[in-house]
């Protein structure tokens, strides 16, 4: 079988499953969180989140994500799905589902050291973002 430049690429790139979560306030404003420095993509502003751990679904990654950058406490119900992100990275294919909770308890604290910063989802396109994000903006934007 003929096998295209894309899918040879794809083969050898593995899949890493990666939850994130756009928090959005009242005024419906979402919140970043700069990536620190010496981690991958460093610098970068992104939706809190991380890898799943073996075993872990994605809400209850984002709940124990949430609480561990952010201090702040919510459950599964208050985690609604909107969109994913599918992007190949040089060394791993990312598959990143974006959900949005607007109901949590705690006031977010940077508990690793981040910055962070409440925008509105037209002003994401003024910050650097991962590439794999951008497409996640404009769903956003047609949300809020
Ligand atoms: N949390 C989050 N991660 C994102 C976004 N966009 C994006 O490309 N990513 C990527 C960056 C990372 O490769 C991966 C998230 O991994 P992570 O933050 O748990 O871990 P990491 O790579 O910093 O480091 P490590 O845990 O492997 O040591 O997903 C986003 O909006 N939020």
């Amino acid at each position: 079988m003929p096998t295209t430049a894309l899918e040879a690429g794809a083969e050898e790139r593995r899949l890493v499953l990666v939850a994130a979560c756009a928090l959005v306030d009242a005024d419906g404003r979402v919140l970043v969180a700069q990536r620190p420095e010496g981690r991958p993509l460093a610098g970068l502003w992104e939706f809190p989140g991380g890898k799943l751990l073996p075993g872990e679904t994605p809400e209850r990654c984002l709940i124990r994500e949430l609480e561990e950058e952010l201090g702040v406490d919510t459950e599964a119900s208050c985690l609604a799905p909107l969109t994913f992100a599918s992007h190949g990275y040089e060394s791993f294919h990312l598959l990143m589902p974006l959900y949005v909770c607007r109901v949590w308890r705690g006031e977010p604290i940077p508990r690793e050291g981040q910055a962070l910063r409440w925008v509105r989802p037209r002003a994401l396109r003024d910050l650097p973002m991962p590439p794999a994000d951008l497409p996640l903006i404009p769903v956003l934007e047609e949300l809020l």
